[in-house]
């Protein structure tokens, strides 16, 4: 599915308009299926708070409707007809056919829906201040609250709140979902939301939504007619004598996702992993942290590995080790975690490296402020690697794809959950996946996972052992 910004969807509408549709059969749409929506409701008494755009076209056609089909439905314009948009200006007309009635703002409060027309896909910049006065005034009505398109103060390219926003019970879209329906603080505004099809031109976009069906089309599937060959071998470098445990996450991670091989060397002694999965091929360099001497040491062990996945746990004393590692090993696909990310700064990456920084470590290889989309494509573009960005909507990118993946939620807020998550990842990429796909399906199974749980065992109680424990389940609905 894809995921539209506000200048792909305005795009859209006009690529749509000149094929010959015209604007108010889109709206009539829009309206149609806000409409059967709202009447399925039982609503007694409904109201549109309508702005002066397209987006109050939009509410007051569906109020326009609601009363056609006998449901009380008034309609409040917060602005003057010569201020409306050509596409308002014709739904008023029509409106006052249909003898819908306009109230004062004195009435607003009588009705058990609100629809929020007030601001959709045009919205500039902050809100008004009489607007933040009008929202907030709405917020504190005590009944349903529907917003048409996106709740008002939201913005669809961020999911930034403009100052204010209106707090909706549901939300219904048109055609596709936009950036601001998939991100924190938007989200919490939201409420349930819903998508309504509208006779919309058809394209291809750069940025989807992560789901099931792509899940499934990039899934490595297993051959009876094979060996641990056939399903690649990646090497962890992992662990320290501060952080013994991210390195036994790590390697149960790759392990448990199918890959062939998967050999943990740590600086410090972790042998318990033996006694944990003696499948691991485990390797200990006997001292407190990895420096670049050690690189002669493992040398045969990384030439042998399609995939190296290098950081969980091993503090800032490595980054001359991780260095080397970048620099010598330009032919294997490389995953840098956690500390290993220290190593990047102003460094130019490869197409063959993933970095998977959550917000918190972006300011160990970056002083630009990250926030948005826009802006982690262009530090993938600008690093020219591949990115996981682990924020409460996570987002991959190589610059010119883009997923989100929303399945993530407080039962993930634990140490050790990344750590495990690499340790999938560079699973997947040894099966021969690339570090696009092994981090869609990595951060796919993980999170679906752990929200089946959390049901049972509440997010407190979660721990990343016990959601790798539970992964078959999820990749039996894949296979
Ligand atoms: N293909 C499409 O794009 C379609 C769009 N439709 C509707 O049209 C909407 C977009 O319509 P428009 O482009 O006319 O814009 P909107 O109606 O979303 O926004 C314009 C309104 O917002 C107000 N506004 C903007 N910035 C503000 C600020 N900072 N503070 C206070 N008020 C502010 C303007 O004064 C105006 O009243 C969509 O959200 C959707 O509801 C539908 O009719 C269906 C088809
Ligand atoms: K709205």
């Amino acid at each position: 599915m894809y995921i539209l910004d506000s200048e792909e969807i305005k795009r859209t509408d006009l690529k749509t308009i000149q094929t010959g549709i015209k604007e108010e059969t889109l709206m009539e749409q829009a309206a149609f299926s806000i409409y059967q929506i709202i009447k399925d409701l039982n609503p007694k008494k409904v109201i549109a708070i309508c702005g002066t755009g397209n987006n109050g076209g939009d509410a007051l056609a569906t109020i326009r409707l609601l009363k056609n089909f006998g449901i009380k439905a008034d309609a409040y314009l917060n602005g003057t007809y010569e201020k409306c948009s050509l596409g308002m200006k014709k739904q008023i007309e029509i409106a006052k056919n249909y003898n819908v009635n306009f109230v004062g703002i004195e009435s607003i409060g009588d009705y058990d829906i609100i629809i929020d027309g007030l601001i959709g896909n045009g919205l500039k910049g902050e809100l008004r201040e009489d607007t933040k006065i009008l929202i907030d005034k709405l917020n504190n009505i005590n009944c349903k609250k529907i917003s048409v398109d996106i709740p008002s103060g939201i913005c669809s390219d961020t999911g930034e709140i403009m100052g204010d926003a209106f707090k909706a019970d549901i939300t219904i879209t048109f055609g596709y979902l936009k950036i601001g329906h998939i991100m924190y603080p938007a989200i919490d505004y939201i409420g349930n939301l819903k998508l309504v099809e509208l006779s919309f031109f058809k394209e291809r976009y750069t940025r989807k939504l992560v789901n099931e069906e792509q899940v499934k089309n990039f899934f490595p599937l297993r051959k009876e007619n094979s060996n641990k060959f056939t399903y690649g071998k990646v090497c962890i470098l992992a662990g320290s004598v501060q952080y013994p445990g991210a390195s036994v996450l790590t390697a149960l991670g790759a392990i448990k996702s199918g890959a062939g091989m998967v050999q943990l060397i740590t600086p410090n002694r972790t042998e318990s992993i033996i006694n944990i999965e003696p499948s691991v091929i485990y390797r200990s360099l006997d001292k407190d942290y990895f420096e670049k001497e050690d690189l002669e040491i493992i040398n045969k062990d990384l030439k042998a590995a399609n995939t190296i996945i290098i950081g969980p746990g091993i503090t800032k004393n490595s980054i001359e080790f991780v260095n080397e590692i970048i620099d010598n090993y330009t032919e294997k696909k490389i995953i840098l975690d956690a500390d290993a990310l220290y190593a990047i700064k102003n460094k130019k990456l490869r197409k063959n490296i993933l970095i998977t920084p959550h917000p918190g470590e972006i300011k160990k290889f970056t002083d630009q402020k990250i926030k948005t989309v826009y802006e982690i494509e262009e530090l993938s573009k600008n690093l020219n690697c591949n990115i996981l960005y682990k924020n409460s909507t996570n987002i991959i990118t190589d610059s010119q794809n883009t997923y989100f993946n929303v399945l993530g939620g407080s039962f993930l807020s634990k140490g050790g959950t990344g750590d495990l998550l690499s340790g999938l990842i560079g699973g997947f990429s040894a099966q021969g996946c690339n570090l696009m796909e092994s981090s869609i399906i990595s951060t796919y199974i993980l999170y679906k996972t752990g929200r089946k749980l959390q049901e049972e065992y509440t997010s407190n109680y979660m721990t990343p052992i016990l959601i790798l424990n539970n992964i078959y389940k999820t990749i039996k609905e894949l296979i």
